[in-house]
């Protein structure tokens, strides 16, 4: 997971606005091979949608070429209503940029069979490809799109009653009353929201602080759909400030740690060129069974559009990758490190970490006596070398840890 943290909505919203022209503008769409954006409704997009339609106009950006799918949208409200979906888009995006009206896909809260109407809304998604990039946004409970607590992680579009927190936020737009509020809403799922390529959410404001500490800190449960964004290769949220609230000092400090360090590097926003640049990838499957219709298809569209299995496969290269010799080697404290631990640890910095070359370590290694040779950096793959999944994976398997012997400190991992 990414997190990126500005000090306010608008900071926060740059960041998320030109992350998006950033791929399209990468991705280098034609007509037969458009950029697919999945796009939210909201108060928090619309920065964002400014920001978008101010870049178009200074030329930065075209959407001649991209394809729109929305997340959700009001059932049985009128298309032209103030506050429905279609209206707040237009409004706010379409009408002031150069995208084809037919390349806009929005759910219709009227649309005389709902449920054939979602199983089409994800036949285009996928006959196109997939989705690109989502942006998303979220609801104060952390629903995503209007995966209200409890919907099923493996959810698709489809018809979802509001909940009764849900009706009250919004009832904002409604002059605050509730019974103006539908109680019902189309909206794409969970794994529809999963399967694309990528997914930035936006959360913004103070009372959206709780949702973001249950997805950043806690576990994926069906409660905080937007939790289930942990198990996306590529998911990435941008805040701001006030929506820290209740995230933990520390979470805080690493991510702007590991964004200050992807900058130090030159590798702010890197994601695996397959994913950033490529024209997008067919999906080579037969068509579906009368009991495997796409919306209850078994294997996940991820891996299908990907082609590539399960997200260990991608590049091992993390996108914001941290300092890992100093993250690792500062959690042995001072107490109990040899007297060569210190100047050993400079000279391996100088040679792996900067030049790559690792042989003369494990020459090094050989020549050292069993004491001194357990604490040798080489010797502590899982600590000083490995990021935080290579730990659990080599403790195991090669035993590094039982070679530490005593080490009492080994169990702060
Ligand atoms: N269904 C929409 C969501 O798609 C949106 O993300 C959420 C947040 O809205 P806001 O940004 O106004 O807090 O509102 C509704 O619930």
């Amino acid at each position: 997971m990414r997190l990126i943290i500005r000090d306010n909505d608008e900071a926060a919203s740059l960041y998320a606005a030109n992350y998006i022209v950033d791929r399209i503008n990468s991705f280098q769409a034609s007509p037969t091979n458009p950029f697919v954006l999945g796009l939210p409704t909201g108060s928090s997009p619309i920065i964002v949608y400014r920001i978008l339609v101010e870049k178009f106009r200074a030329g930065e950006v075209s959407f001649q070429n991209v394809v729109t799918f929305n997340m959700d949208e009001y059932i049985g409200m009128p298309r032209d209503h103030p506050e429905s979906y279609h209206s707040f888009m237009h409004k706010n995006f379409f009408s002031h940029v150069d995208i084809l009206p037919e390349n806009i896909n929005m759910l219709d809260g009227n649309a005389p069979d709902l449920e054939a109407h979602c199983f089409d809304y994800e036949a285009k998604i996928k006959a196109l490809g997939g989705i690109n990039l989502f942006l998303a946004g979220i609801g104060e409970d952390g629903h995503i799109a209007f995966n209200e607590p409890g919907s099923s992680l493996a959810s698709r579009t489809r018809v979802k009653t509001l909940t009764y927190d849900t009706i009250l936020a919004n009832s904002r737009f409604f002059n605050n009353d509730v019974a103006k509020v539908p109680k019902m809403a189309l909206t794409v799922g969970v794994q529809t929201i999963l399967d694309s390529q990528e997914v930035v959410a936006l959360v913004l404001g103070a009372r959206k602080a709780l949702a973001l500490q249950h997805c950043m800190e806690q576990g994926v449960n069906h409660m905080w759909t937007l939790s289930a964004l942990q198990m996306h290769p590529y998911p990435l949220i941008v805040c701001d400030e006030d929506a820290t609230l209740e995230l933990q000092v520390k979470t805080v400090k690493y991510y702007k740690s590991i964004e200050r360090v992807a900058r130090m590097h030159g590798i702010e926003q890197c994601l695996p060129l397959k994913i950033s640049t490529s024209p997008k990838l067919t999906i080579h499957e037969a068509p579906p069974s009368p009991e495997q219709t796409p919306i209850q298809s078994k294997i996940p569209m991820a891996s299908r559009l990907f082609g590539l299995g399960p997200p260990s496969e991608y590049t091992a290269e993390s996108p914001c990758p941290s300092p890992r010799f100093d993250a690792m080697s500062s959690r042995i404290s001072k107490r109990d490190r040899s007297p060569n631990f210190d100047a050993m640890s400079s000279r391996i910095k100088e040679r792996d970490v900067v030049t790559g070359n690792s042989s003369d370590l494990d020459f090094e290694l050989d020549r050292m006596s069993d004491s001194d040779r357990r604490w040798h950096p080489r010797q502590l793959p899982s600590i000083a070398f490995s990021n935080d999944n290579e730990v659990n994976g080599t403790t195991e398997t090669n035993g590094a840890v039982k070679g530490l012997g005593g080490v009492s400190n080994v169990q702060a991992l």
